[in-house]
Formats: C-alpha cells, sequence, structure tokens
C-alpha cells in the first residue's frame, strides 16, 4: 500500500497532470475545430513562400475569394505568405454580425493593420483599441456628428461644394469636353475642403491652399507606391516582420505624409487660431473643433492626442467621401440610362432639397449611392485579430474535408507577432505564440458585396436592386444599408450622416451642370489600405477614375 508521504508527493504533481490535460484537450479540440474548416486548392505553385495572400492582395480584390467561397462556402481557411499560421476566411454574414456587434472589443486590429492606422490616421478613435479609451474617444466627438448638427453645418457643406465645382466648371468651359479628367483628384479637393469647412472652420481655399496640396499630394505618393510590385512584398513581409515598420522604407512611411502634413500646417494652425481668439462661447458651435478644444482645455485630451484625432478624422472623413463619389461618376459615365434617370428625378425635385428631403424624397439618389457603396467599399478587407477566446456562430454552415458540417468556429487569441526566429522550409519565419492556430480574421467586405449567389449580377451597376429587388434578409449583413461599407456595430463610422448629406449635395449638383461622359479608358482595382483605382495604360500616374465631362 502506499504511504500518506507518497500520496503528498505525488497528488500535487497528479493536479497538474490533469489540468495539463484538460488545457491540451481543449486547445486539441480548438485546433481541430478550425483545422476542419475547408482550404482552397492552392493555385500555379505559390503555396510554399506566399500561401493563398498573394491572390487576394495583387489579384482584383474580392475576386479570389469569391470564386473560393463559390467551391468551398463562406467560411475558410487559407495559408498565409511565408509560413505564416493560416488566416481565417469569414464571409458568413451571421458570423460577421456576431464579431462587429457583440465581440468587436475582442477582436482588435492586426498588427500589420495598426501601424498603418497609425501611420494613416493617427493615434485616435480608429487606432485605439480597448473598450473604455475607445468609447471615451469616440462619445467626446459624438455631438457634432449627429442628425441636428449635420443639418445645422448644411451651409458649409453647401458652401464648401460650390468652391471646388465652380472651378470644375470654369476648367471644363476652358477646355472643353474632350479631356479625361481624373476625378479622384477633383473629388479629394472637394471632399477635404467640406470636412476643412464643415467640421474644423478651416479653410482648404478649395483643396488648392498649401496645406490642402501637403495633404493631398502625400495621399497620392501613399497611393502610388502602393501599385508597386514591392509594396505586395513588403506587405506580406510586415506581417511576419512586425518590427519593419519602424524602418524608414519610403513605401511604408509615404503612408503618413498626408497625417504629418495635418499635424504640420492644420493642427497648429487650429490651436494658435484658438489661442489668439481666446476662450470663446461654445454653445453654438458643436462642431468637431470646439468639442476636441474643449476636451483638450479641460485636460481630457493631451496636445498629441488632439493632434491625432484632427488627422484622424480629415483623413477619414475626406478619402472615403471622395472615392465613393469618384466612383460614381465614373459608373454613371459609363450608364447614360442611369444617369438620365437620376437627372430625372432631380429636375422633378423643385426647390433645393434639404437634409429631409435627401432622405426620404429622392429615392434613386440614395440607391444611386448605395450601389456605389456595394461595389466599391472603401474598406475592401478588415482584419481583425481576436484577444480572447470565442466562438463564432455560422448562419450557413460550412463541409470541412472529412465531410463533418461546422456550425460554428472556435477562436483562441492569437496575434502576428515575430520575435523568436525560426527556419521554416526555407524561409525565415518567426512567432511567439503556440496558442492559436490562425494568426487573424479576414472580412472580405467586397468580396460579401459582391457574392454572385446573393446579389446575382453582381459586378453589374443596377441602383435600381435597391428599390425593391433586394436579396432575402438573411443573407445580408447588418449594417448600414445591410452593408459593410460604413462597417457595423459600437466601431461603424461616425460620419455617416455627414458622408451620405455631402454626397448627395455634391451628385445634386454636379447631375445639374454636366453631362458625365465615357473617357474611354478602363479601370483596374487595388488595394491600398482603402479600395484605389488606376486607369489603364496611365497607371504610372497613380489613382485615376476618368470621366469627360460637358457643360449642360
Ligand atoms: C462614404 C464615406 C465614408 C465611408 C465609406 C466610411 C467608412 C468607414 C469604415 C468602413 C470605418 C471602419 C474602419 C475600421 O474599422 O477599420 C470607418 C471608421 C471611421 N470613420 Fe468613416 N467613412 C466615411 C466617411 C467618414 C466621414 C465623413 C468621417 C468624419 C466626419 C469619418 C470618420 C470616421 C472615423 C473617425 C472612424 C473611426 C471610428 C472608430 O474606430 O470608432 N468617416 N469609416
Amino acid at each position: 500500500m502506499p504511504s500518506e508521504q507518497s500520496y503528498s508527493t505525488y497528488f500535487p504533481w497528479a493536479c497538474i497532470a490533469l489540468v495539463l490535460f484538460a488545457v491540451w484537450r481543449r486547445n486539441r479540440a480548438r485546433y481541430e475545430g478550425v483545422r476542419a474548416l475547408p482550404t482552397p486548392v492552392m493555385q500555379d505553385g505559390a503555396e510554399t513562400l506566399w500561401g493563398h495572400e498573394k491572390a487576394i492582395f495583387t489579384g482584383t480584390p474580392g475576386v479570389a475569394i469569391r470564386r473560393w467561397s463559390q467551391e468551398i462556402g463562406l467560411t475558410f481557411r487559407i495559408k498565409a505568405a511565408l509560413g505564416a499560421k493560416d488566416i481565417l476566411v469569414l464571409g458568413d454574414p451571421g458570423g460577421i454580425t456576431h464579431i462587429m456587434h457583440r465581440r468587436i472589443y475582442d477582436y482588435h486590429h492586426s498588427e500589420v493593420v495598426r501601424p498603418r492606422a497609425a501611420r494613416l490616421l493617427g493615434k485616435g478613435v480608429g487606432w485605439v483599441e480597448g473598450e473604455e479609451e475607445h468609447r471615451r474617444l469616440r462619445n467626446q466627438l459624438a455631438p457634432a456628428l449627429t442628425r441636428e448638427n449635420v443639418k445645422a453645418m448644411s451651409h458649409e457643406v453647401r458652401h464648401g461644394v460650390a468652391q471646388v465645382l465652380d472651378e470644375l466648371t470654369a476648367h471644363v468651359a476652358t477646355e472643353g469636353d474632350e479631356e479625361p479628367l481624373n476625378m479622384v483628384e477633383w473629388m479629394s479637393k472637394l471632399a477635404l475642403n467640406v470636412i476643412g469647412r464643415a467640421a474644423f472652420s478651416f479653410d482648404f481655399e478649395g483643396g488648392n491652399g498649401p496645406e490642402a496640396r501637403d495633404i493631398l499630394d502625400g495621399r497620392h505618393r501613399g497611393v502610388a507606391m502602393a501599385k508597386r510590385k514591392a509594396a505586395f512584398f513588403l506587405l506580406m513581409l510586415l506581417r511576419r516582420f512586425t518590427f519593419l515598420n519602424k524602418l524608414p522604407i519610403p513605401i511604408i512611411q509615404a503612408q503618413g505624409a498626408a497625417r504629418a502634413a495635418i499635424h504640420r500646417g492644420v493642427a497648429r494652425e487650429l490651436l494658435r487660431r484658438d489661442k489668439d481668439i481666446g476662450a470663446k462661447d461654445s454653445s453654438n458651435h458643436r462642431d468637431l473643433l470646439t468639442l476636441m478644444m474643449d476636451a483638450y482645455k479641460s485636460g481630457e485630451l493631451t496636445q498629441q492626442l488632439m493632434y491625432d484625432q484632427i488627422s484622424t478624422y480629415i483623413v477619414a472623413g475626406h478619402e472615403t467621401t471622395s472615392q465613393t463619389l469618384a466612383f460614381t461618376l465614373y459608373e454613371l459615365s459609363r450608364h447614360p440610362d442611369k444617369q438620365q434617370r437620376l437627372r430625372e428625378e432631380l429636375d422633378e425635385f423643385v426647390g433645393e432639397p434639404n437634409y429631409d428631403d435627401f432622405n426620404n424624397r429622392l429615392p434613386y439618389l440614395d440607391a444611386v449611392m448605395k450601389e456605389a457603396l456595394r461595389l466599391y467599399p472603401a474598406l475592401p478587407y478588415m482584419e481583425r485579430v481576436a484577444t480572447k477566446e470565442d466562438l463564432i456562430p455560422l448562419r450557413y454552415p460550412v463541409k470541412g474535408p472529412d465531410g463533418r458540417l461546422i456550425t460554428e468556429v472556435p477562436i483562441s487569441p492569437g496575434q502576428v507577432r515575430a520575435v523568436v526566429v525560426a527556419v521554416v522550409g526555407g524561409v525565415l519565419t518567426a512567432d511567439t505564440d503556440t496558442t492559436s492556430f490562425i494568426q487573424a480574421v479576414l472580412i472580405p467586405i467586397i468580396a460579401v458585396h459582391r457574392m454572385d449567389h446573393v446579389w446575382k449580377d453582381a459586378d453589374e451597376f443596377r441602383p435600381e436592386r435597391w428599390l425593391g429587388d433586394l436579396p432575402p434578409r438573411e443573407q445580408l449583413t447588418s449594417g448600414w444599408g445591410n452593408m459593410l461599407s460604413f462597417s457595423d456595430g459600437p466601431r461603424h463610422c461616425p460620419g455617416i450622416r455627414l458622408a451620405v448629406f455631402e454626397y448627395k449635395v455634391v451628385m445634386t449638383n454636379i447631375m445639374k451642370k454636366f453631362l458625365i461622359k465615357d473617357s474611354g479608358y478602363n479601370i483596374q482595382l487595388g488595394i491600398s489600405s482603402s479600395l484605389q483605382s488606376w486607369a489603364v495604360g496611365r497607371e504610372e500616374e497613380g489613382p485615376w477614375l476618368p470621366v469627360r465631362l460637358e457643360l449642360l
């Protein structure tokens, strides 16, 4: 018989062994759960080095994922580049809503996305993680973007739009209608001018002032560089070796040029002006600037954080809106019938539509906007990393390679990290985290918006679908217009009301002034943090969306 002493010696070890076994079993089950997911067939022998990522990030955005979704279902696992851990592609509308609505604070921007967000926007509300700090920053500025406040901004919005459209009109009057005009450029000037006037009382001089030029040039440089082949390889390297973010590599650091220009110019100027004017009565001025200044003066925002918030709202507020407008104009140039229908609706409207008219009385304009946002979501992919364990429920179960039906995906905390270096398959790879079996969840927004089985003629620009011909609700995600263009849940875009109002003011004015004509150029879509387009044959000139304009 074992003695009492041997019991006391072995008992703690037995307990430890039991705990370890339980942990191993649980991890094994989670591992099996993820492993059980289907994986697309590799192509072109690309698997050793670039996994499936190459097809996603170098091909036309969304196309590869749509093809794989047709073959193996809406949720699957893909091989990452350079031997990194697999990536979960989640196209299931129920699974997406689960993350975006219920668990967003447990899924952080990945270590690939976060440094990029810091460079592009600054370390403000779009970058910060953690519920408490995020809500604090967001709530500070929320009053500036309510319906009532956007209504109150309408004069500034219209004025900012008119300033740039007057210049465009003069340009077309002088140059005629033969020259293809780059709508990316014109709409960027316009949207920057509007966010400056409406939210910051800052005059970008119709997008021609020195600060505007700095910001727009910086942005242009960052996007132009993304077209280079090296950009893809760098992205893949960044995924494995995040310290590269800190090195002075031109393609990476160019992304920060617009933000740096805002900090150097606009933010300093705003602070200087406020000091000169002294304490002003803010009761009637609840624009973003006033709320930021209030928070700064009361000690709730440091100066650096205020600068980062200013750059966040200026960059996030102008680039997305301008892209959506430019894509719309390009599509209308190719669809004269849709353009005509839109013009007729606007012509029939008596007077100038106000905020409520735009929301309730111009259905085709609304449909045109939704269709542009469906086809061209400014953020085509969203990449998140779980910080806690989770079970993602699938509305549309998928079949694993062993024939098992998978109804939910177990997720462990994971991260893309590069500290320990090992040699795998001849490629230098690194990872410290052994508990997670996937490195990130990729929500393929552009693919979800163009799933063939959901949208049928998915690649067609057909605004009519929004007037009563929508797919069944359960096939769609939640979010504005049942899409993910403005994201969804607690971190959805806070600028929706301003963006929608501004878009509609611009389109109304453009329809009245110009006939939009096809330039004859085809475009090619690509990604540089946001969705971009290049004119085929003019790639060297940077982002382009060409149309010809004729004065009416
Ligand atoms: C058509 C126009 C717009 C589109 C398509 C758009 C889209 C988006 C998307 C997809 C996100 C989520 C990003 C992420 O989670 O990584 C976002 C966040 C954000 N947007 Fe917009 N946006 C637009 C206009 C605006 C405007 C006009 C403003 C400012 C007034 C703005 C300010 C922001 C901010 C501050 C965030 C970060 C929110 C957070 O993380 O809580 N956006 N936007």
